[in-house]
């Protein structure tokens, strides 16, 4: 089922959703399930699981290293596939342009569109660990839009170089990231967002946000996305702080600003047990006032162990 139409059919009641990435590879699924079953008291209508670009490994040959690339993690719909029919419930795959060229998007889509996937996440990616800035696939889509269009082709039926008599258009329904600090890269929130405003006008259904900590960011972002006359649904992404560590890299690597309370709090932790516990409780505050202005969701993003989403998830919902 379409996340617009899980939304639609809560009418008004704040849903509870979240996001995996898959661990690296040489591990069971069973892991995951670990940190999953528990979050299912809470019946997520939809589960998101990320996709990581690929990644250069060094051999050292005799002095020389030889570059390779590698993939770290087992595949994205080959996982929605699994949890969809262990737990019956939708699961989002994210799709990215970095790394992969427009036929192979097209692949995984009907790979998506066979297993019964309705919804995916058109991500552009990041940039490769060693390079300053993002770089598409040859023969890849250069931002986010253009695997909207494609995807929205392929709702029309129309494949990259072909098309199929007598089988059923593809009725994906898409979302899209939004910025409520702007993208690291757009030169203003104004230019990001009307680049957010393209992506909705070429047909995305909804939006996810980036993670904030100051629920001031995200109103004042739906405010301006309304006014520009983005009419689609807002989800909020909520990520718990949960180790000291945070405080510098999260704002280092997604370019967002944590307010001055919740560094005191952290700073004042003496473990990151005690981090861990600020973090829950930091997100079980933003959650309730986000949950009070009517979010249709609050997405989580849980990466890793799932406790800390449990305890939020505990009081909310
Ligand atoms: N829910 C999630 O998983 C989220 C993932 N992300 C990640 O953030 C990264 C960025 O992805 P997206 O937002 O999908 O990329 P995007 O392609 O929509 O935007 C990337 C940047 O390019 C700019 N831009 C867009 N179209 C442009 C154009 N035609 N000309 C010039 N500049 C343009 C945007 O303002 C932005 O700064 C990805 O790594 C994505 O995985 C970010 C937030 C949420
Ligand atoms: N730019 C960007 N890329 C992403 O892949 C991404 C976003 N933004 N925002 C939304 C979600 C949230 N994502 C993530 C990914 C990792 C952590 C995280 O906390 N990771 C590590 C630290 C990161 C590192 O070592 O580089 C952690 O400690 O758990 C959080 C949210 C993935 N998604």
């Amino acid at each position: 089922m379409k996340i617009t139409d899980h939304i639609k059919e809560a009418k008004g009641e704040t849903l509870f959703s979240f996001e995996i990435i898959p661990p690296v590879k040489g591990h069971k699924i069973q892991e995951l399930y670990d940190n999953i079953d528990p979050l299912m008291e809470f019946k997520p209508p939809f589960i998101d699981v990320t996709t990581s670009r690929e990644e250069y490994v060094y051999i050292d040959r005799n002095g020389l290293l030889d570059k390779k690339l590698t993939r770290m993690r087992p595949g994205t719909v080959g996982i929605c596939a699994s949890i969809k029919h262990k737990y019956d419930v939708d699961t989002v795959p994210h799709v990215l342009c970095g790394g992969f060229t427009k036929e192979e998007t097209e692949y995984v889509l009907v790979d998506c569109q066979y297993l019964g996937i309705d919804n995916v996440m058109a991500l552009r990616g990041d940039a490769m660990r060693e390079e300053k800035y993002f770089q598409p696939a040859e023969g890849g889509h250069e931002y986010a839009i253009g695997l909207v269009e494609q995807l929205n082709d392929l709702n029309c039926g129309n494949y990259l170089h072909d098309t199929m008599e007598g089988t059923n258009c593809a009725d994906f329904c898409i979302g899209v990231a939004g910025y409520p600090e702007k993208h690291l890269e757009a030169p203003s929130l104004q230019s990001d967002l009307k680049r957010l405003k393209e992506k909705v006008d070429a047909g995305a259904h909804y939006i996810v946000t980036q993670m904030f900590f100051d629920n001031k960011k995200y109103f004042e972002f739906v405010d301006a996305a309304k006014a520009m006359g983005i009419d689609v649904p807002i989800i909020p992404g909520i990520k718990p702080i949960a180790v000291k560590r945070h405080l510098n890299l999260l704002p280092q690597v997604f370019r967002i600003d944590i307010p001055q309370d919740l560094i005191d709090a952290v700073d004042g932790c003496e473990n990151n047990k005690a981090v861990r516990q600020v973090g829950i409780e930091w997100a079980i505050q933003q959650s309730k006032e986000l949950k009070e202005a009517g979010v249709p969701v609050l997405h989580y993003y849980s990466m890793g162990k799932s406790d800390n989403i449990h305890a939020i998830a505990s009081a909310l919902f």
